[in-house]
């Protein structure tokens, strides 16, 4: 992540509802009067004010409110827990280019440039909040509407849960039976990826929110819950020999949108299906972690025990009790859990058959 964009997510949680600054905001907004805030207080900030009085006083909505009554700029630490200078005429250098049409904004957007620093405007003659970070201009909208956009999200992600959830079921029985394909693998990584966009797009959402974005947060965290983890196991049973996560993940990372929808790009992200990713139909078989993950009370140790012992899922199945016991780290309870566990697991697929 860029320096520019951890600064735009920060200041976004700073002016979250549920917080002083954002209160104060609202009150600017609802006076009907405007406000510059510079959030951050050095010598650059310092070498290019002018004018008004020194303060240091903690920050509360109603003294910005009063203080942005005067004509001016109101400075804060960029902690947005002090006000720190108020009636402050700004002088940035005229040179900064500036797209913006009022004194106010133009002021405010050479600001946020030259220092470093968010600045925030609120414009009095449109009743808007803008944000200035490093060139970006971004409108702080209200929680309405961003929570009109989330649900939106919240309820495709819900659309894309089921449907992974689905598909990642029916490869486990594909697994028991061993007639796995790359296409199959290539699914389940595609519906996570897409999930996980998803997922993103909603946790940008909640940050913006505040307070206002408590319900959002926990419906998306049941949602997405445990989701990393099936994504961690299915590319340790499928991924080539080599090919590390990371490699995998950096790639995905530069697959647009619609590209994604081309189950050959996943493939060929993952190391499978021959060199272009076409060979979808090639036949493929898991080393296990993902399925024997399933298994209620059989730690992840004795998991990769067993997986590393055998290497495949085919050779833990076909493994007697005796054998799977005499694995170091094993012994005869987890040997049973482990066996029953996948009993279980083959039924359930042999029913959903
Ligand atoms: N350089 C500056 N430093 C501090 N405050 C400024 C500066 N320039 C403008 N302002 C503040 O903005 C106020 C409005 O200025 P102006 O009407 O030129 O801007 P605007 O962009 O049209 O504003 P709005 O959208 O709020 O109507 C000024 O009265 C002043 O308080």
């Amino acid at each position: 992540m860029s320096d520019s964009s951890s600064l735009m997510r920060e200041t976004l949680s700073l002016v979250a509802p549920g917080t002083e600054l954002r209160a104060g905001l609202e009150r600017i907004l609802r006076g009907r009067t405007g406000a510059i805030i510079v959030i951050g207080y050095d010598e650059t900030v310092e070498e290019i004010s002018s004018g008004g009085f020194q303060i240091d006083a903690e920050l509360s909505a109603a003294r910005l409110r009063e203080l942005s009554k005067m004509d001016g700029a109101v400075v804060i630490d960029s902690t947005a827990t002090r006000i720190r200078r108020a009636n402050v005429q700004l002088l940035p250098s005229a040179s900064i280019e500036t797209a913006e049409a009022g004194m106010r904004h133009r002021t405010a957007e050479r600001v946020a440039r030259q220092t470093g620093y968010p600045v925030i405007s609120v414009s009095q003659s449109m009743q808007i909040i803008s944000l200035y970070i490093d060139g970006k201009r971004r409108v702080i909208e209200p929680s309405e509407s961003i929570l009109a956009r989330a649900n939106q999200a919240l309820a495709t992600l819900e659309r894309y849960t089921t449907r992974l959830s689905q598909t990642a079921s029916g490869l486990n029985t594909l697994e028991i039976e061993d007639i796995v394909s790359v296409r199959d693998v290539t699914s389940v990584l595609q519906l996570l990826e897409m999930v996980r966009r998803i997922a993103s797009d909603i946790e940008g959402y909640v940050l913006e929110l505040g307070t206002d974005g408590r319900l959002l947060d926990l419906q998306l965290e049941e949602l997405t819950r445990g989701l990393m983890a099936e994504r961690d196991f299915l590319l340790a049973d499928y991924l080539p020999n080599g090919l590390e996560v990371a490699t995998v993940d950096a790639r995905l990372k530069w697959v647009g949108s619609p590209a994604l929808l081309d189950l050959a790009m996943v493939a060929r992200s993952m190391g499978l299906g021959g060199p272009d990713g076409q060979e979808l139909d090639t036949a493929i078989s898991p080393r296990g972690l993902r399925l024997l993950s399933k298994i209620p009370r059989l730690p992840l140790v004795a998991i990769r025990a067993v997986v590393d012992h055998w290497g495949s899922l085919q050779g833990i199945l076909g493994a007697s009790s005796e054998e799977i016991e005499a694995v170091e780290g094993i012994g005869p309870r987890r040997a049973r859990t482990l066996r029953d566990g996948l009993s279980r697991l083959a039924e359930v697929s042999l029913n959903e058959r």
